[in-house]
């Protein structure tokens, strides 16, 4: 079924297809409450290892590529089919290429996808790449939905009614089109069935550390395609559509797409330091890594600078609260990456809680924040409701999450660095201080801490998810109007 939208501007209005995009937008909320849910499950299993329940289903090992997989491929993921259709859609002034049947076939297919990952997980089928863990068959059906996924892109761009393709949809067609040579790059491997193995079974045509460097080409570009540029394309639509305020500079956001798809991609070393790569490579990947700290920071500047006259909105709308403070987090991730690149600082980094911070100051601020912001602003367009059911929830779903992220970096930038700092400790005698597990029991109560965050994340992701049921339900909150306190009001 298509439904009619006009479109802002627009002189004919134009069928857009946006009930496709409404399945996304659910499918985007159930999977990253079930994803915050075995994140945090897997935190708490961590500081009491008795939660593992001696069931192999339940062991840390399998529901980690779990948690991953279902907070950036099913939640990110969701997010980014949903937002990327209703962006190129919109600014194209043209209806979704191939038509809600094609969307629908999109949409269940990446669905199927993510339950034949997640179910081998647990069952034990891996083929132990990170973030590439689902085994050829399922890396198969990928194919087929990603490049569906890609016509429907690129289809959808070539009708379009208007001449200037925004910059948004760059940033998502680089995306896709990336994701997929990483895709089929990393995952080239011959099914040991053909030689009367194992059905699911597969090895990798590449060994040795030709492996380990195609894995983290692939790893590194999943970070700066998937989890970077793809939410940037959100943030160049979204952020000036709340602020009501035009790209802050529009030059700026070309080159910042230029330096970022050129540099991310040589990168990839950076997590090889120190290991059979020789050692230009590695000076290549930390080289690029620097250089990146640029473009990003130009980008966060764009994001932030689009603000300028309507900075106000901060303190009435916490749906900018959202989308201001992922630019933020963004901006600090992209400071602290560069920095671990560089191999002394890497030295200690490496293989501790530090990277688990890291990750999650980019995912939870910059990933989740910015997604939360752009349902929050896509609920009440597409089910044609006046206004959210509350804006107080909003609110507090941004503080109980925010509090959150706060809880979880802290104490893994502080267990890392302890944890880094023990492992190289010696005494007078040249004997290691500390014996592994003493780093082990010293980390205890920092996990603590990062599970207590991940609750809070969570029990966000839960009042988000009952505000948009009783938007979608057509309810609206009887609540004080939400602006500034009463007392700030009467002083200005
Ligand atoms: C409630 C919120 C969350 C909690 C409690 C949580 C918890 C965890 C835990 C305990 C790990 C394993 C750490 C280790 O092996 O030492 C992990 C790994 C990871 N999580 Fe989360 N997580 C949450 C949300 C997210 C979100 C929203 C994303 C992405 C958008 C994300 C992405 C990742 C990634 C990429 C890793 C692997 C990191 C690495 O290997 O360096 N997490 N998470
Ligand atoms: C200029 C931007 C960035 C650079 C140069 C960078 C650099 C790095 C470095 C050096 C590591 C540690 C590698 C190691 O010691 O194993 C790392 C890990 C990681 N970063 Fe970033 N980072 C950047 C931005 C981001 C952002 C914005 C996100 C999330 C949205 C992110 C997600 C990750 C993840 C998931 C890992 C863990 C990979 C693993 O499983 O080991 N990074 N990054
Ligand atoms: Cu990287």
């Amino acid at each position: 079924m298509t439904q009619a939208t006009t479109a802002l501007g627009a002189k004919e209005a134009t069928p857009y297809v946006d009930d496709v995009i409404q399945k996304f937008v659910i499918a985007a909320t159930f999977w990253g409450i079930v994803g915050f849910l075995v994140g945090d499950y897997i935190a708490w299993q961590m500081a009491f290892p008795v939660l593992n329940l001696d069931l192999e289903w339940f062991s840390f090992g399998r529901l980690r590529p779990v948690h991953t997989s279902a907070v950036i491929f099913a939640f990110g993921g969701n997010v980014l089919f949903a937002t990327s259709f209703f962006v190129v859609q919109r600014t194209s002034r043209a209806s979704l290429f191939g038509g809600a049947a094609f969307g629908n076939f999109i949409f269940w297919g990446y669905q199927l996808f993510i339950v034949l990952a997640a179910s081998g997980y647990v069952l034990g089928i891996t083929q132990g790449k990170e973030y590439a863990e689902p085994e050829w068959y399922t890396d198969l059906w990928l194919t087929v939905v990603w490049v569906s996924y890609l016509v429907a892109f690129v289809g959808t761009l070539y009708k379009r009614k208007e001449p200037h393709i925004y910059v948004a949809n760059w940033f998502f067609l680089a995306m896709i089109i990336t994701i997929a040579m990483l895709h089929l790059g990393n995952n080239l491997a011959v099914p040991t069935a053909i030689f009367g193995g194992t059905w699911w079974r597969s090895y990798e045509v590449y060994a040795g550390v030709q492996d380990a460097l195609t894995q983290w080409w692939y790893g590194h570009n999943a970070v700066g395609f998937f989890l970077t540029a793809g939410f940037l394309g959100i943030m160049y639509y979204f952020v000036p559509k709340r602020a009501e305020r035009p790209v802050y500079s529009y030059r700026l956001s070309i080159v910042h797409f230029w330096a970022l798809i050129f540099l991310y991609i040589w990168a990839g070393p950076h997590h090889l330091h120190y290991t059979a790569l020789p050692d230009w490579a590695q000076t290549l990947g930390m080289t690029f890594s620097v250089m990146l700290w640029m473009p990003s920071w130009g980008g966060m500047i764009n994001g932030l600078m689009t603000l300028s006259g309507a900075w106000d909105k901060l303190r009435t709308d916490p749906v900018i609260r959202f989308l201001v403070t992922s630019v933020a987090f963004y901006g600090m991730a992209t400071f602290e990456g560069p920095m671990m690149s560089i191999k002394a600082v890497n030295s200690l980094s490496h293989y501790t809680d530090w990277g688990i911070g890291h990750v999650h100051s980019g995912a939870l601020g910059w990933v989740a924040f910015v997604s939360f912001g752009a349902l929050y602003y896509l609920v009440p367009v597409l089910w044609k409701r006046k206004q959210l059911y509350s804006m107080r929830l909003v609110s507090y779903h941004f503080w109980v999450a925010t509090i959150g992220i706060v809880l979880y970096i802290t104490s893994m930038w502080i267990s890392g660095i302890m944890q880094g700092l023990m492992w190289r400790a010696y005494d007078s005698m040249g004997f290691l201080q500390y014996s592994f597990v003493e780093s082990v029991a010293a980390m205890h109560p920092y996990y603590i801490i990062r599970a207590t965050g991940g609750v809070l994340f969570l029990t966000g992701g839960l009042i988000m998810a009952y505000n948009f049921y009783r938007t979608i339900r057509g309810d609206v909150r009887t609540e004080a109007p939400y602006e500034a306190p009463a007392t700030v009001i009467a002083r200005s």
